[in-house]
């Protein structure tokens, strides 16, 4: 059906499309998004890493610390920051973010832990905090990479529905369907907090490459809504369609709602094809 336009073989690296990349089962995305980040690492070893919290990167993570104790990267030159922090929760809390980061992957890989930075939730004054967050990005160089998992309703980071386009590190408030799809993390009796201290999306867009994974049918209409959706504030994840450089990661049944899967499977062998052809 699309064999032998040339202009859709060439159009992913010349138009810079969204890359949308459909793959079996949560393991093959875990996989592929793993081996973006271990070529990262491999072609430069100063990267400066953004990371997520949530379910979704977990087997990337483990991917990456075997990669690390296999000799095959190393994490001692690279810079994290991580996208978001419950506020109210210090670093040492074991349902902080940061507390999340080291029991998946800061522990069990060799980078220096100064240079790890997730949002202080304990912070005194949030809201100077929030611009410090910014000012170290910026003295960092700019992320390299940002990982990305994606809400039920299309939040990334914790900017949820509504949030501005262009918003900045800052203090969100969590809409009570993110609240409930996080409650399975805590106890019964546990305080949940309600707030965040979260990357905006401008700081997300920022990233000079970004990479979404999502996997499972309760992603299906937040993918469909950040692919074939209007650009909106009401799916933050819309934003992604503005960037230069995406790439989303996921399973069938994370596809199963998008309207043309057929397509972006062939714009993606086809760009295969040409990377190999050109060495890529
Ligand atoms: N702040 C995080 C997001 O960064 C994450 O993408 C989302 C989805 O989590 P999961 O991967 O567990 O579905 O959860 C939280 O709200």
């Amino acid at each position: 059906m699309y064999g032998a336009a040339v202009t859709v073989r060439y159009s992913l690296l010349l138009d810079q499309f969204m890359q949308i990349v459909i793959l079996k089962d949560s393991a093959a995305v875990a996989a592929y998004g793993a081996n973006i980040f271990i070529k990262q690492l491999q072609k430069r070893s100063h990267s400066v890493l953004g990371l997520a919290t949530g379910s979704t990167p977990v087997s990337l993570y483990q991917q990456l610390i075997e990669a690390t104790k296999a000799g095959n990267i190393s994490f001692s030159n690279a810079t994290t920051f991580n996208l978001d922090e419950y506020l109210g929760l210090a670093g040492t809390h074991p349902q902080s973010y940061r507390y999340f980061m080291k029991q998946q992957l800061f522990d069990h890989i060799d980078i220096d832990q100064t240079n790890t930075h997730v949002p202080p939730g304990d912070a005194a004054n949030p809201i100077a905090a929030c611009q410090g967050y910014e000012q170290q990005i910026e003295a960092a160089g700019g992320i390299d990479i940002q990982l990305l998992g994606i809400g039920r309703n299309g939040h990334i980071g914790f900017n949820e529905p509504s949030s501005g386009l262009m918003s900045r590190t800052r203090v969100k408030t969590l809409t009570k369907a993110t609240i409930d799809d996080n409650a399975r993390f805590f106890e019964a009796d546990e305080y949940q907090p309600h707030l965040s201290i979260t990357m905006g999306i401008g700081t997300i867009m920022d990233a000079k490459k970004v990479v979404l994974l999502a996997t499972g049918a309760n992603k299906a209409e937040a993918i469909k809504a950040t692919v074939e959706g209007p650009l909106t504030a009401a799916c933050p994840a819309s934003a992604l369609q503005m960037h230069k450089d995406v790439v989303l990661v996921i399973d069938e049944a994370a596809a199963a709602s998008l309207s043309d899967c057929d397509f972006y499977k062939h714009i993606e062998a086809e760009n295969q094809k040409l990377m190999a052809r050109l060495g890529l």
